[in-house]
């Protein structure tokens, strides 16, 4: 049975048809990457698969059921904009989360139930490198700092499904290298299944087991808001795939989906 469904999936704001035609199975612990050209619809699924977006036609179905209209503790997200709060240490934003479920209204939790929140926190803190700046604010880490908390946050919640939006968009090249490593650990300890945007189609050959290309196949030049973008290429990356992928084959698929 597969993890995630998505079934004659059609998504339009107002007259403006976005996404049409998805159809897509997505089986437990894939990485799927998404690329396409800037405003085709990409974050419009992810927010789909979050939760936060319906489909105007079709249905998406989590484990055989329809997708909770709301966010849940299943499926985490993490965005290419810090979402880190500033007033809060790394260990409190970490803990900030698992706090409020455990005490309901003030966020603040004693005795037992504070230590095990703790060592869950600094488990996950470790975890994506930060264990030297547990006491540090936001604005004294580095970008790649900040998105490895965000990350660390996430994971806080064991969600099955981690949905990343540009994540590394904003690091510098040698930073995001690193984040590279950090989340394919992640991804494989934590047997998760990630759905990743990116603008770097090399990012998303080298990072994937998946790649999603995005692309409008019906065009009207009378009515441009018409047609939505469909996933043109669906491929499954192996290691091979990925070493050889460098620039060469990035470029070869790039080239491909332009001039499709
Ligand atoms: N709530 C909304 N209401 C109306 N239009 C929206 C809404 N959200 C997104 N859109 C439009 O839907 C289109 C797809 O947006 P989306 O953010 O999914 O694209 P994207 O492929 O992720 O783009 P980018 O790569 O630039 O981030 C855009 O034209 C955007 O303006």
């Amino acid at each position: 049975m597969s993890l995630l469904k998505i079934n004659n999936v059609w998504k339009s704001y107002g007259d403006v048809q976005i996404l049409e035609r998805l159809n897509l199975n997505v089986e437990a612990g894939e990485f799927v990457s998404m690329v396409g050209a800037s405003g085709c619809g990409k974050t419009t699924l992810l927010k789909m698969i979050l939760g936060s977006e319906q489909a105007t036609r079709g249905q998406i179905l989590l484990n055989d059921q329809p997708i909770s209209p709301e966010p849940n503790e299943e499926r985490g997200i993490v965005f290419q904009k810090y979402s880190v709060f500033p007033h809060l240490t790394v260990l409190q934003n970490v803990m900030i989360a698992d706090e409020f479920s455990a005490s309901n209204f003030l966020g603040r939790t004693f005795g037992k139930k504070k230590r095990q929140i703790t060592d869950k926190a600094y488990g996950f803190i470790e975890a994506v490198g930060l264990a030297h700046a547990t006491n540090k604010y936001p604005h004294q880490l580095s970008g790649g700092m900040q998105q490895r908390l965000a990350i660390a946050q996430a994971l806080m919640k064991s969600p099955k499904i981690l949905l990343l939006d540009e994540p590394f968009g904003a690091l510098d090249p040698g930073i995001r290298k690193d984040m590279h490593q950090l989340i394919r650990k992640i991804w494989k300890e934590n047997k998760l299944t990630i759905f990743m945007v990116t603008h770097d189609i090399q990012e998303g050959f080298e990072l994937g087991s998946r790649l999603w290309v995005f692309d409008k196949v019906r065009h009207d030049p009378q009515a441009p808001t018409s047609y939505g973008a469909q996933i043109t290429y669906d491929l499954p990356l192996s290691t091979e795939m990925q070493q050889e992928a460098g620039l060469s084959l990035a470029e070869k698929y790039a080239k491909k989906v332009v001039n499709s």
